[in-house]
């Protein structure tokens, strides 16, 4: 979701930093780092951004056209940062940053109320129904208050905990439709297309959240509904990029816009409808003078900050942001697993000598699997699900890496390009989970990996993703061995909004018990 963010970022404010520089001093400048070191010995005043290596729109064009970068803008941070270095001005004007150290100076330096691009696109259609915006689309001291409310009951690990044991619903759910999906191949244990099943996994359990009730995702045929939430998510981010490149005008002219907005309004109306039953359900019980009780959706809409319209749009991103970034990551440890029998074997080890056999982990109890935390920080690592992000410090003029930028730059992360960087991960195209394990080895860089983002503006759902993430590996591991697919060829990612397999994932699922 933030790669299409940062895109956005990109093609609609990089123009930011074609603006005269006015002289340092005529106006309110932060140091973004304290360390004179970001100046050279050489370097008596810290340099402008016309002084920073740049690339051009039209070698961007050419890199994404004829040298296939299109769907691998990941790899092309590494392509760009082997040419330009770790901080240079991209083909649509952002300045790249492409260190921990980098990154470190820009994210200490963030504004009061971080600020990741313009979300006009997204915030036309809730202006055209009169939705309020959710923690995506919002701004400013607004969006500060709503996340005030969104972060209680989800970010701390205390809040997320008490989704423990209607995650385990799910989870033990999924297995059992594993079991079923792998017993009707014909060896008895192959199941294809594991990101899909994944995708409404996360899915099932997101809404289970969400709207504190099961949708289906996990029977043998889906609800209709569902399905046609499900497509509606595909048309509206399909459609997206044709909307972005073509002018307003077009919009009646063309198909794009129809079907972009068509795709927001079956994402609404899906969402809508569970929260007004959701509603009515609270109603009926206080009219019966009963005790409300409930989870999420229950107390944001019994929150007295939020009217029902802000409800639907927050309820409506969250729901948006929590399914592919979780599915996508499972989906890349299992295929990592199952190429990797060694750490597998260890993985099982702390899973079935931690717990017994016999139930399933509590929250507290999976979070705590040092091995199965190790896993999933080196997946997120070498597949960063949200490969870039963005900024734009609109509040004051900063000072990073010895460059001087005004107010309103936009910068652009290059995750990838980082996580995947030999000067800070040793062998950084290997799986090794070991690097994470607190056991005296020296750790790594911790902005060398921020796969949630980091301060005030980072991912709400953190602690929801990770109890996900722990709980299905745990009992997926508990319960069979992962094998590959020997007709699989070389497994590469692509960037589709997040980074994705560019083929179907199949994989063996051997059973232990
Ligand atoms: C593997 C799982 C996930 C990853 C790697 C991930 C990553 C991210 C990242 C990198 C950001 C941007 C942070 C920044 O700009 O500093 C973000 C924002 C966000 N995430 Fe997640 N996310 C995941 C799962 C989820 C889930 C399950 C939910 C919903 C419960 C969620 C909801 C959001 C929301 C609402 C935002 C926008 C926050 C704001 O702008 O205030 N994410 N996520």
């Amino acid at each position: 979701m933030a790669v299409w963010l940062s895109q956005r970022v990109m093609a609609r404010n990089g123009s930011w930093l074609l603006r005269p520089i006015a002289p340092i001093g005529s106006r309110s400048v932060v140091r973004a780092s304290s360390n004179p070191g970001t100046l050279s010995a050489f370097q008596d005043r810290p340099r402008t951004v016309e002084e920073l290596p740049h690339t051009s729109f039209v070698e961007l064009l050419y890199r994404l056209v004829f040298q296939g970068f299109y769907n691998r803008m990941h790899e092309l941070q590494i392509y760009e940062k082997q040419r330009y270095g770790s901080i240079y001005r991209n083909g649509l004007k952002a300045v790249c940053l492409n260190t921990p150290k980098l990154l470190e100076e820009l994210l200490r330096n963030d504004d009061k109320f971080p600020c990741r691009g313009d979300m006009s696109l997204w915030k036309d259609y809730r202006d055209m129904r009169g939705f309020g915006y959710g923690p995506f689309t919002e701004e400013g001291d607004r969006w500060y208050n709503l996340r005030v409310v969104l972060n209680k009951r989800m970010l701390h690990p205390k809040d997320s905990a008490q989704y423990g044991g209607i995650i385990n619903e799910v989870v033990t759910d999924f297995t059992k439709k594993i079991q079923y999906l792998r017993q009707c191949s014909p060896s008895g244990d192959f199941v294809t297309n594991v990101a899909n099943e994944l995708y409404l996994f996360s899915l099932e359990g997101i809404a289970s959240i969400l709207f504190e009730t099961r949708l289906g995702c996990l029977e043998k045929e889906i609800p209709a509904g569902t399905g046609e939430f499900i497509n509606a998510i595909g048309q509206m981010f399909s459609n997206s990029m044709a909307v972005v490149m073509t002018p307003k005008w077009s919009r009646n002219l063309l198909p794009y816009w129809g079907r972009y907005i068509a795709g927001w309004e079956g994402i609404f109306t899906f969402a809508k409808e569970l929260i007004d039953k959701k509603m009515e359900l609270i109603q009926q019980r206080v009219d019966n003078n009963q005790h409300v009780e409930g989870e999420y959706l229950t107390y944001l809409l019994s929150n007295t900050q939020m009217s029902t319209k802000d409800v639907y749009a927050s309820v409506t991103e969250l729901l948006l942001a929590g399914v592919d970034t979780t599915s996508n990551t499972l989906t890349w440890a299992l295929h990592e697993l199952s190429r990797h029998p060694d750490i597998q074997d260890r993985l099982y080890e702390e899973v079935s000598t931690l717990i017994p056999a016999d139930r399933t982990p509590t929250a507290e109890e999976v979070t705590r699997m040092q091995y199965l935390r190790a896993v999933v920080k080196e997946t997120l690592r070498m597949y960063p699900v949200v490969p870039m992000n963005a900024r734009i410090i609109t509040e004051k003029d900063v000072f990073i890496g010895g460059y001087h930028f005004p107010k309103k730059t936009a910068f652009m992360f290059c995750h990838y390009a980082i996580t995947h960087d030999e000067d800070t991960f040793s062998e950084p195209f290997t799986f090794k989970p070991e690097r994470w394990l607190r056991d005296g080895r020296e750790m790594p860089n911790p902005f060398g990996s921020i796969p949630f983002g980091f301060g005030v503006r980072s991912c709400v759902g953190r602690r929801i993703a990770e109890l996900e993430m722990y709980s299905a590996l745990f009992q997926l591991i508990r319960h069979f061995e992962i094998k590959p697919d020997p007709t699989l060829g070389e497994l590469k990612s692509i960037n589709r909004t997040v980074l994705v397999p560019d083929q179907e994932v199949n994989l063996h699922f051997v059973d232990r018990m």
